[in-house]
């Protein structure tokens, strides 16, 4: 494996990439702002004027590329910024000091804080993947954003970012000092995810330091503002996201979302035994794809057996938080960017995810 590359050799490579509309190369031009690499991976910052933003995305792609052509780098991201109101294109050397983007790891360790102006950090969490788990995060924040609560929704899903689909948001957040990230906001619900970073598939070729880094920048460095309730929502399983998010910060409760099978049952028992040697409250278990009203003789039926997961809630001590039934219209409002609660908040389902709005709710009361 060959050594990362130092930081001139990002610039080096940044240098062979030309503006045409200046014929001048990147570093010349006075856009860049910052530089970070570590672990195979760079992240850097061009701050350009935001009228020549979309404009300048054939630039940033080339120098995407131009840096991960270099040995040693497994994953190269490449931010546009907004510049600062008083500048132009700055030459290099005019340039104040460059956003400081290493990992965390460099700073001293620091135990779970809460986050300034957050009420309460709620994690959903699934021990097995596609059981539902993005969508009862992106259902339950349109919910309860709808009970008129501040929320936020954070997408920490790093391996399979799909919030910014659900949610119906994409572009590139704004970084107006190269430091702070702006959030975006659609159906009342302010929103972060990795994959309005740097894509949905540009995620899941990140290696994990990478990944590491972007968790901690998307919860020290979004402009989340003052929020009752902060949703996150994880990767499936118990790895190393859900470990440096509650190491991190304060998680004040978490969900966790199963379907009525046994496969399913058993990893929500692992995702419950980790939260507890986190030391992280359960909130409960709920049971999503749990049963199906036929749409023509209106019965309802539980095609993976009934009361599964109420009883494995039990059995764990854990309260059992209600039932999501099976419908293809909440996979068709997730894939259209509109959750099932905003988009046919008169549906069953939707009626579900409110109880479950409100049964969270209910529970801090
Ligand atoms: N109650 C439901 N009824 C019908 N389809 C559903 C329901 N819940 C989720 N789905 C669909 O199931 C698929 C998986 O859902 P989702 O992406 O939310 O799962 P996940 O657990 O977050 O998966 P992963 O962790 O692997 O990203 C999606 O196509 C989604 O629209």
């Amino acid at each position: 494996m060959p050594d990362t590359p130092d930081e001139g050799a990002i610039r080096a490579a940044l240098a062979s990439v030309t503006d045409p509309s200046s014929g001048r190369d990147i570093v010349a031009s006075g856009y860049l702002r910052g530089v970070s690499v570590a672990d195979g991976s760079a992240s850097i910052v061009l701050e350009v004027d935001p009228a020549r933003g979309s404009a300048l995305e054939p630039l940033r792609a080339a120098a995407e590329r131009a840096v991960g052509a270099l040995d040693g780098i497994d994953a190269a991201s490449v931010v546009l910024t907004a510049h600062t109101p008083a500048g132009k294109a700055r030459p290099q050397s005019a340039a104040p000091a460059p956003p400081d983007l290493r990992p965390a790891k460099a700073q001293p360790p620091a135990g779970p804080a809460p986050m300034d102006g957050i009420g309460r950090i709620v994690a959903v969490a699934s021990g097995k993947g596609g059981v539902g788990k993005s969508t009862v995060a992106a259902n339950l924040a349109v919910a309860l954003a709808a009970e008129g609560q501040r929320i936020g929704l954070l997408d920490a899903d790093v391996y399979g970012p799909s919030q910014p689909r659900m949610l119906g948001v994409g572009g590139r957040p704004a970084s107006p000092d190269g430091h702070i990230i702006l959030p975006l906001r659609n159906h009342g619900v302010t929103l972060m995810s990795v994959g309005l970073m740097v894509g949905e598939d540009q995620a899941l070729a990140w290696r994990g330091p990478m990944l590491m880094t972007a968790l901690r920048q998307m919860l020290g460095q979004v402009q989340w503002g003052t929020l009752d309730q902060l949703i996150v929502d994880l990767p499936p399983g118990t790895g190393d996201v859900q470990m440096t998010l509650c190491q991190t910060v304060r998680v004040d409760g978490a969900l966790i979302v199963s379907t009525p099978q046994d496969i399913a049952l058993i990893d929500a028992r692992k995702g419950v035994d980790m939260f507890r040697r986190m030391e992280v409250p359960l909130l409960g278990i709920v049971e999503n794809m749990a049963c199906f009203v036929c749409t023509d003789c209106g019965k309802v039926h539980h095609p993976f057996g009934e009361g599964g997961a109420r009883a494995e809630a039990g059995r764990l001590d854990v309260p059992f938080l209600g039932e999501i039934p099976l419908d293809a219209t909440v996979r068709r409002a997730a894939d259209g960017g509109a959750p099932i609660v905003a988009s046919r908040p008169d549906s069953p389902p939707a009626a579900a995810f409110r109880a479950l709005a409100r049964e969270l709710t209910g529970q801090r009361a």
